[in-house]
């Protein structure tokens, strides 16, 4: 799902939320406030799999202790800090409304309190690219383990890119002033199979900085459960109800970050994830 795109671009992406090894930095105060694994700075690693990638994210972003601790940590001016605080708070009703409206599309008569109350992580992404690093990967191959994830990317440092159908990567090109919707692994398991978990990565196209911004709907606090409007005969239930905190912790645990740890938590033998 993408909004404002142009037609040839590839239709919905992933983002995903846990990218690699976080290390926590606690702000200056000293006080640790809202930070769930996955958020907080995370330092280049060669996990990632070049030592190119480093992060800076938030929970939850409906919590103004956690964005002013997040501007803390960023050592932001005073502008800075309300345009920060400006910015999330937009983006995360876009978030909760594209969340509303995809439920809608598929027939959910209540989709104004499904997502109401669910957490939302933010993160700036910066990708320290350099000759060395051309023709790598920055961001290795993932989807997002949440519902649906906003991305802002760089207005001109492209290098992310989608997997199709077949298995090929295809370019997601910079297209400035647009925002990219992409679905995540609860979006596949709440929807009994129907949307897809898009997998992606960041490739490194020039020896330039590049940065972006995600801003993940995570999920339910409750557990994620494909609403009985999506179960019947010909569509059997496929996921075991799972709650988004031990999902989490499965795909870090097992290190299956491209949504291959949906198969663990499915009912069905066959596995398309
Ligand atoms: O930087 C990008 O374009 C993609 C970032 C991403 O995939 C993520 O944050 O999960
Ligand atoms: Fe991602």
């Amino acid at each position: 799902m993408l909004q404002n795109r142009q037609p040839q671009d590839p239709g919905h992406v992933a983002v995903g939320d846990e990218v690699g090894r976080h290390v926590f930095a606690p702000p200056p105060d000293g006080n640790q406030t809202d930070v769930i694994s996955g958020s907080g700075y995370m330092a280049p690693s060669a996990e990632n799999p070049l030592p190119v990638y480093e992060a800076l994210g938030l929970y939850d972003v409906a919590s103004s202790t956690a964005v002013e601790a997040f501007c803390t940590q960023l050592d932001t001016s005073p502008q800075q800090r309300e345009t920060i605080k400006w910015y999330s708070r937009a983006l995360h009703e876009v978030a909760l409304d594209i969340g509303r409206k995809v439920a809608e599309s598929m027939g959910i008569v209540d989709s104004h309190d499904m997502v109401n109350g669910w957490p939302c992580q933010f993160r700036i992404n910066k990708y320290n690219f350099t000759p060395q690093t051309l023709a790598s990967s920055g961001l290795f191959i993932h989807t997002d383990s949440g519902f649906l994830t906003i991305l802002q990317e760089d207005d001109t440092v492209g290098g992310l890119q989608v997997m199709d159908k077949s298995g090929a990567f295809l370019p997601v090109h910079p297209f400035p002033g647009t925002l990219l919707v992409n679905l995540g692994d609860v979006a596949a398991a709440w929807s009994n199979g129907r949307l897809r978990n898009v997998k992606h990565r960041v490739q490194c196209n020039e020896a330039a900085t590049r940065v972006s911004i995600a801003l993940f709907l995570l999920g339910p606090k409750e557990e994620v459960e494909a609403p009985a409007k999506f179960v019947d005969l010909e569509h059997p239930r496929l996921y075991t109800p799972f709650t988004y905190e031990d999902y989490r912790k499965l795909r870090f645990s097992t290190g299956l970050h491209a949504g291959e740890a949906l198969s663990l938590v499915r009912l069905t033998p066959t596995s398309h994830n």
